[in-house]
């Protein structure tokens, strides 16, 4: 019996897509580099936002100075229009009711900066208790080091053993793998299924409310 699930976010619970296109092309724009397709967008998010830069940035331009630039324009417009296309993913509201409703401790583990990640959660998810909203946070290593879930373990106090980790791309599935826990992935996501597969996670799931049947 899994008493914990642990959600990715970008990906798992939102689709969040479009709006970090949409900022990222943004921020390119003004800095005179090159756009994207929204689609293209599904392999540069997973790693944070400033991984998320370098790979949206053309050969030769990927340094410091231009991912910060990048950066700065992407989090003024990003602040203003994260949740104008963003959406969660069919039957993760009703998913997250159940869960809690069978007294399933829930918490969010996501390399978006902490601020958005607090700032979605509460939008899109208002109404459910999470026992901790984790995003990246100064200082501490993101996925998939397994740090994150070290700490979701520390405030909910619930033994590895009894964990389900729900993500959508290979570094939710290595980070459950570094953490010693059970992982679930999802292919609604960002990620094709041959990612997830490369890294053998114990379940794959295809619609939301079938993580139910893994607690
Ligand atoms: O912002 C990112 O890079 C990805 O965030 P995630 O960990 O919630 O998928």
């Amino acid at each position: 019996m899994k008493r914990l699930v642990i959600f990715d976010l970008d990906g798992t619970l939102l689709n969040t897509i479009a709006d970090l296109a949409q900022s990222t092309n943004y921020a390119l724009r003004k800095t005179g580099f090159p756009e994207h397709e929204v689609d293209e967008y599904r392999f540069f998010v997973g790693n944070g936002i400033n991984k998320l830069f370098e790979r949206a940035l053309p050969e030769g331009e990927k340094s410091e100075e231009n991912i910060s630039k990048v950066r700065k324009h992407f989090l003024v417009h990003y602040s203003e229009h994260k949740m104008d296309k963003s959406s969660p993913y069919p039957g993760i509201p009703e998913l997250l009711s159940a869960l809690h409703e069978k007294g399933v401790i829930m918490a969010v583990a996501s390399n978006k900066y902490q601020s958005a990640t607090e700032l979605l959660v509460e939008h899109y998810f208002s109404g459910v208790p999470f026992a901790a909203v984790f995003g990246q946070r100064e200082g501490i290593k993101t996925k998939p080091d397994p740090q994150i879930v070290e700490d979701i373990l520390t405030v909910t106090k619930v033994d590895k053993e009894d964990v389900l980790y729900v993500g959508d791309s290979g570094i939710d599935m290595l980070t459950a793998k570094n953490a010693g826990i059970t992982a679930a992935g999802v292919t609604w996501g960002f990620r094709p299924l041959e990612e997830l597969k490369q890294f053998e996670p114990a379940n794959i799931v295809n619609e939301a409310h079938e993580i139910l049947s893994l607690i």
